[in-house]
């Protein structure tokens, strides 16, 4: 299958604009993720930054708990088991969210150290909506205004995704081929994600947009990941030393009526060969501000919200991992995980035909952990806010 990730040099872009903007259509249109070079921000940065989010998430469970996942700001500390507890809410009246501190006790260092890191990344994030913007023939001003991370209504937001080292039944599990993933099937519900991997972090697979033509799925705001097309075939996205990897998330698809490919990926388990340890990525969600109103010019998907790509998101999350039946959590670890790998080997068009159902049912939450930041959060983080 002709799936070819390309790699984009963005430096210099005041000079080379049009180029670098042809490129970028191109990789969007096509497979919906795409590598990023020249973006200048240096390795040490990474370092610094994945470090700080380390520190964090090596703390003893009880003191993340205090920062819990709260799925309307979708900041806090995710946890396997965390989400019946979360605080706040959405104002909508006054379009704001209820207050929630930065985790103090890592203290201004650590703040900082975030916050800079937010501003390098995003500046990435800008200059790729620009690009598409202008290769789209749209005004790339308006990426300025509605991207604007020093607002109170920035909803961009860090991640730190931290996958524990595999135990001992896992890698059992793994032989016989009945590990799920470690992080489940999905696309973003963003409009764009900008991922730091390490070196020799691999895992993460994608199965482009374009291969699934059922963007009804992207309509569903929210439960999209109910209801995910099979996939036939994964392609690894393995980290390469020095890049980005970015990828097109459903409010860009939504944005310009389809055209630009939001693409499922998930993380799957160690492989043979592959490290057990712990896996670490900090993906970078990309946000128009909270009440900005996206549509695409035909208005082919209804008009959604900064708010609505990212609360509802959190809340879908939530409710599938509440759900007292626990469907999701209980197919995700039934033998027929093996099966279905098995019966995809054999014949895929069959296999999906015959269990009349699709494999994001059949796959877990993962064993991902998370801390999510916000920006804003710099201004004083006493002040209510998102
Ligand atoms: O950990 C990774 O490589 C991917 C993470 C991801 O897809 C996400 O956090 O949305
Ligand atoms: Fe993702």
């Amino acid at each position: 299958m002709g799936r070819k990730i390309i790699t984009v040099d963005i430096s210099d872009f005041e000079e080379r604009k049009q180029e670098i903007a042809t490129q970028l259509l191109e990789a969007s249109k096509d497979v919906g993720f795409f590598y990023i070079g020249g973006h200048g921000i240096p390795e040490e940065d990474f370092e610094k930054v994945l470090k700080a989010g380390q520190a964090f998430l090596a703390l003893p469970d009880e003191v993340k708990a205090q920062w819990p996942f709260n799925p309307d700001s979708y900041l806090g500390h995710r946890g396997p088991d965390e989400l019946e507890t979360v605080t706040g809410g959405y104002d909508f009246k006054n379009q704001t969210f209820a207050g929630e501190e930065w985790p103090e006790l890592l203290g201004e260092e650590w703040r900082n150290t975030a916050l800079d890191f937010q501003e390098k990344v995003h500046k990435v994030a800008v200059t790729i909506l620009k690009a598409l913007f202008i290769a789209l023939g749209r005004d790339e001003n308006i990426i300025d205004d509605a991207f604007d991370i020093t607002l109170e209504e920035n909803p961009s937001f860090v991640a730190w995704n931290y996958y524990p080292p595999m135990t001992e039944e896992q890698e059992a599990a793994a032989k016989n081929g009945k590990l799920p993933p470690r992080l489940h099937a999905h696309a973003d519900m963003d409009v764009l994600t900008i991922l730091y991997q390490r070196e020799g972090d691999n895992g993460l697979e994608i199965a482009p947009g374009n291969e699934i033509e059922d963007l009804s799925l992207i309509e569903d705001v929210g439960n999209a990941w109910n209801d995910m097309p099979v996939a036939r075939e994964w392609t690894p996205l393995d980290p390469k030393p020095g890049l980005l990897t970015v990828n097109i998330g459903d409010g860009l698809t939504r944005w310009t009526d389809g055209l630009l490919k939001s693409t499922y990926h998930r993380v799957h388990a160690p492989k043979e060969g592959d490290p057990k340890g712990a896996r670490y990525s900090i993906p970078y969600f990309v946000n128009p501000k909270l009440n900005y109103v996206i549509q695409g010019p035909e208005k082919r998907f209804s008009p959604v919200t900064g708010f609505d790509l990212l609360s509802k998101t959190g809340n879908a999350y939530v409710a599938r991992k509440n759900d007292p039946e626990k469907t999701w959590q209980k197919k995700a670890y039934t033998g027929e995980v093996a099966d279905l790998s098995a019966m995809l080997a054999a014949n895929a068009a069959t296999a999906v035909e015959a269990l009349g159902y699709r494999v994001t049912a059949l796959q877990t939450i993962g064993c991902c952990q998370a801390l999510f930041t916000f920006h804003n959060s710099r201004v004083d983080n006493k002040a209510p806010r998102y």
